[in-house]
């Protein structure tokens, strides 16, 4: 029977019996091995991807969800607010729902995947957009939620970055020990920070031998960390990570030089390669910024750096139909033929 994430990890989280499990069963999310690039073949690496697409609103989110909203309701909020590029929105609405307070999300206008507004629009969220990016769109959630009582669900809430630590403890239980490194897009940087904490966590715990490096990838347009400065006007096709003053910024580099990691970025041609290598070599559907992931580690390959044998973690964060027109960039639809057998077997090029 699968369990709420917040019973699975009970014994590691700031919960007590007064705190409500508002859940909808996320986390134990696949850990599926790749066939991986040849460069990572003949050097025996391998590869496994941790598919949080198949989490219940689609991205590694409902995580930190899970576990900020059942602490604001304990709290007795009656409203949550979330600055988002869209799976945060998504996930706040829906977990909102579950426990029957309101949601209200603040989406740049214009720069938010359809599949993502469509969650926050039929989850009943109240959708402000506004006329400038997610950095403001946090700045202005930061201040409403601070003017009004209204709880602040946004990464920047340690309870969201307690409840993404899971992710961790699930890669450790599932191989028996920590991987030697694990790659993940960063946007707002709670993720790696997260990802961080939990494995520094159950390695204090004696549940691993080792400590990952983490490998961390930005898009080039959007890559504040890479160049030690904020990016004013953040642009990539990877729209989840297009954020240039990231609000977990210190933890990010904790995370990189604690773990002798780093953080580089890959361009969006390299991360339209990578996604469409996982859909169409590996059968994973994932969103762009997710591929961030396997475009750096392809990168790193490529580059031979990574060590012969070694055991590489990707974390997929968000599954690819959350924005599905980014899936016309790698495959073109075929226009519609007269509905016979020959003109069938033409087109599927069987003759
Ligand atoms: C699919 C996907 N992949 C990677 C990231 C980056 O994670 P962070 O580095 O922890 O920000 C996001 C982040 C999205 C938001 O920040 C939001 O939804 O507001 C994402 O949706």
């Amino acid at each position: 029977m699968r369990l709420p994430l917040m019973e699975r990890y009970r014994a590691h989280l700031p919960v007590s019996l007064n705190t409500p499990v508002v859940s909808l069963l996320e986390g134990s999310t696949p850990l599926i091995p790749l066939k991986g690039p040849e460069e990572a073949r003949r050097k025996g690496i391998r590869l496994y991807a941790k598919f949080e697409g198949l989490n219940p609103t689609g991205s590694f989110k409902d995580r930190g969800m899970t576990l900020a909203v059942s602490k604001a309701v304990e709290a007795g909020a009656k409203a949550v607010a979330a600055a988002s590029t869209g799976n945060t929105a998504a996930s706040a609405a829906a977990y909102a729902a579950r426990a029957g307070i309101r949601a209200i999300v603040i989406l740049p206008a214009g720069y938010v995947a359809l599949g993502k507004v469509a969650q926050s629009l039929v989850h009943g969220a109240r959708i402000i957009q506004i006329e400038g990016n997610f950095d403001q769109a946090l700045a202005l959630t930061k201040a409403l939620t601070e003017a009004y009582p209204v709880a602040l669900v946004n990464s920047l809430n340690p309870y969201r970055l307690e409840g993404q630590k899971t992710l961790a403890f699930e890669v450790v239980d599932e191989l028996g020990d920590a991987p030697h490194y694990h790659a993940l897009p960063v946007g707002n940087a709670g993720n790696i920070t997260a990802h961080w904490m939990g494995y520094k966590e159950y390695f204090a715990l004696g549940r691993s031998t080792r400590l990952p490096k983490m490998l961390g990838f930005q898009a080039a347009g959007a890559a504040p960390l890479v160049l030690g400065r904020p990016v004013e006007k953040p642009e990539t096709l990877a729209t989840a990570i297009r954020i240039g003053n990231p609000a977990s910024w210190q933890g990010a580099m904790r995370a990189k030089e604690e773990s002798g990691g780093l953080i580089e970025a890959v361009t969006d041609e390299e991360i339209l390669l990578a996604y469409r290598y996982l859909a169409q070599e590996e059968g994973i559907f994932c969103e762009p910024a997710s591929a961030a992931a396997m475009a750096g580690v392809w990168k790193l390959l490529r580059e031979d750096r990574l060590d012969p044998g070694s055991t590489v973690v990707l974390t997929l964060t968000g599954h690819g139909l959350k924005d599905p027109a980014t899936a016309e960039k790698v495959a073109k639809l075929l226009s519609p033929v007269p509905a016979n057998l020959e003109a069938v077997a033409q087109a599927a090029g069987l003759v």
